[in-house]
């Protein structure tokens, strides 16, 4: 029996890379997910380009334009409401979700970080790694919660560290490992379902 489509709202704030590899895999009617909108944080971005190309619904909600960081929380969330989405990526996205977006999407918003979590969260992953002078790192997925990249893990890669990597040939050699890993996850929670059980997240849907 065909199913239809899981439907994926992505969540930008650069170059939008790994969202072009979602674009991409979902070209293919048996990946099993489409986008149906990428929203940002700020405009002029490559990653809302890339959306633009390939026919994508864009939106832009700046902290800046809301009384409050609540009222762009809220925004955000009727806004990604919209688009009914199955499950939510971010994938560069460099803010914080709060507690409306969480009500909402919580438990089917996931989130790619440049670091093997629970090391190094934040904005500065890789260049934080680099300057610890760790001899691996990598990329995880995680479910997004609460706190700052605390979420229980879904999947991760790892690279080594070159001796004389900067931190953009470092970010770059994560962001390859990365995309693979992002595809292959979102591919495989919109084709098979997941769980989340404590700290542990599953594929396949739940038992009862
Ligand atoms: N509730 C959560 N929301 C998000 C998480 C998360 O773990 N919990 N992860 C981020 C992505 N991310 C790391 O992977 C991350 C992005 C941004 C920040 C941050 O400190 N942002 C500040 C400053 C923003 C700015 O300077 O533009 C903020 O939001 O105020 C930390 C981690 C996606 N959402
Ligand atoms: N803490 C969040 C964070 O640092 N996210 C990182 O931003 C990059 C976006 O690349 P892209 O725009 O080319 O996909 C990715 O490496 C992602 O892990």
């Amino acid at each position: 029996m065909s199913t239809s489509p899981a439907r994926l709202v992505v969540l930008v704030s650069g170059a939008g890379t790994n969202l072009q590899a979602l674009l991409d895999a979902c070209a293919d009617p048996s990946y099993g997910a489409r986008v149906v909108a990428v929203g940002a944080d700020r405009d002029d971005i490559e990653g809302l380009a890339r959306a633009e190309r390939a026919g994508v619904p864009t939106f832009v909600k700046k902290v800046g334009q809301f009384s409050s960081r609540e009222s762009w929380d809220r925004a955000m969330a009727e806004t990604v409401a919209g688009f009914e989405p199955d499950l939510v990526v971010s994938a560069g996205f460099m803010k914080l979700a709060g507690e409306h977006f969480l009500a909402r999407f919580g438990g089917r918003y996931v989130n790619t970080h440049p670091a093997l979590l629970p090391s190094f969260p934040g904005m500065h992953g890789a260049a934080d790694a680099l300057d610890y002078g760790v001899r691996v790192t990598g990329a995880t997925l995680f479910i997004v919660d609460a706190g700052v990249d605390t979420g229980p893990i879904l999947a991760q890669t790892v690279v080594a560290v070159e001796d004389d990597d900067t931190v953009e040939s470092l970010h770059e050699r994560i962001k390859g490992a990365e995309r693979e890993m992002l595809v292959d996850a979102v591919g495989r929670m919109s084709r098979e379902g997941f769980r989340i059980e404590g700290r542990k997240v599953r594929y396949g849907a739940p038992v009862h």
